[in-house]
């Protein structure tokens, strides 16, 4: 964060990029300071208990409600994209890195929805993009009306302009935009890639530590939000929204970002991911990969999850008498994942820093042959696994296949779980 930051998870901030924007004492005076016009921003339905409640107020130089009507945005061909027609085949699927093509595009023209499951007006489900980007959005800004974003950059560095804030983002660190907070990205080294996972039910929050005790995973202070900062830009800008999935674009005439001062606890925020204090067993068995949650957003079922956000971060491994890498499983739950870096304990080859794979609910996976032959056999000393830092989004909704991840997935995929050899049992 470069111009200060705010530390916390979903904590009550307050902030003021000019002294005197923030008004004391109330919300909505009947004039804020310098004209500013007093804006309520919610992300839960007002009557929400207190604990589930997120809404911040914005002071900003003109209200948000002043734009004509959105017509059809059609310059992100890949994104917003729905799920492939016909019948959602249960294969397991894994692409490699994309490219980058052509021209080139900026941060919102370059995302590619791969994964969708349930649509955004159910409030539930997630969806996965990759992005690839090598302009900076200029005179445009982007808002998903759909859901909130976890922004995981695999390649480059990226700044989120955001309505609330200005974060610099790493490879390494991720960042949260809640739903319907604009943002422009522009892109200090000129290229960039990585992931998207847009939640479109309850807002991701830190998961509850059960027996761990009140320390430990992600911490809340590692948290944080960056201090009110705007762009006073007339003239030509334009803000695309997603909504329903489809993409929909306005003339603004001026940048969104002209927030001057806000306050509440709906906000933009960033977690560098070497923070997490990795928990893991010290005795034997490879633990349920639910001790890596970083983010959960809970469903109406307790103990299952719209989508938990996990990392598999650099770790010891010390496990005695136990096969180290993920075990062989069919989950319940439907798992994407993504690597930021360095290599996957179950995955030999063919999931390069870039890459994403689905294991869609019930399919059988796990480690591929040579991960298992080399755990297999290992010499069972403390061994570090290093330089690695790989994430799932975990739902208990299928993911659906796009049209365009269809057509570029790996073609042979289940040959990663080709020959092995078979138990022989005692002759009787
Ligand atoms: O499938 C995967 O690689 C993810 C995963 C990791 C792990 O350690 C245990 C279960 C699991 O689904
Ligand atoms: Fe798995």
């Amino acid at each position: 964060m470069s111009d200060g930051a705010m530390t916390g998870f979903g904590n009550h901030f307050a902030t003021e990029a000019v002294a005197g924007a923030l008004p004391v004492g109330r919300n909505s005076p009947q004039k804020p300071a310098f004209g500013l016009y007093a804006e309520q921003l919610s992300g839960t339905a007002f009557t929400a208990p207190r604990s589930e409640n997120r809404r911040s107020w914005l002071y900003r130089l003109r209200p948000s409600a002043a734009h004509p009507p959105f017509r059809p945005y059609t310059g992100a061909g890949l994104f917003g994209a729905e799920a492939a027609q016909g019948a959602v085949n249960p294969n397991r699927m894994r692409w490699s890195p994309l490219d980058f093509e052509g021209e080139g595009a900026d941060w919102l023209d370059g995302l590619a929805t791969m994964l969708a499951s349930n649509p955004p007006d159910s409030q539930s489900g997630a969806t996965v993009h990759i992005y690839r980007a090598t302009k900076d959005m200029v005179d445009r800004a982007f808002v998903s009306a759909d859901g909130e974003l976890i922004i995981v950059p695999e390649l480059g560095r990226l700044v989120l302009l955001t309505e609330l804030g200005r974060i610099e983002l790493s490879p390494g660190e991720i960042a949260l935009i809640p739903r319907g907070v604009r943002f422009r990205v522009t892109l200090p080294d000129g290229k960039a890639r990585g992931y998207v996972a847009e939640n479109h039910g309850a807002a991701f929050r830190l998961p509850d530590l059960g027996p761990i005790g009140a320390n430990g995973l992600a911490n809340p202070r590692d948290f944080e939000t960056p201090v009110a900062w705007f762009e006073d830009v007339e003239g030509s800008f334009r803000l695309v929204q997603k909504f329903l999935g489809s993409l929909w674009e306005t003339d603004l005439g001026h940048s969104p970002m002209d927030v001057v001062a806000w306050h509440g606890n709906l906000a933009p925020c960033k977690y560098d991911l070497s923070r997490f204090n990795t928990v893991n067993t010290v005795s034997f068995d490879h633990p349920d990969p639910s001790i890596f949650t970083v983010l959960t957003s809970p469903s109406d079922v307790p103990g299952t999850a719209n989508a938990d956000f996990v990392i598999f971060p650099p770790r010891w491994m010390v496990a005695e008498d136990t096969f180290r890498p993920p075990w062989f499983h069919r989950n319940v739950m439907s798992e994407a994942m993504g690597l930021i870096t360095g290599a996957y304990d179950a995955k030999a080859e063919g999931f390069a820093p870039g890459a994403l794979s689905l294991h869609n609910q019930m399919a059988g996976h796990g480690p591929d042959v040579a991960s298992w032959k080399t755990a297999s056999e290992a010499e069972l000393v403390p061994h570090k696994i290093e330089n690695t830092m790989a994430f799932m989004v975990e739902s208990r909704w299928v993911f659906r296949p796009t049209q365009f991840a269809l057509d570029h997935a790996q073609a042979d995929y289940d040959t990663a779980w080709e020959g092995f050899p078979k138990a022989s049992l005692p002759t009787p």
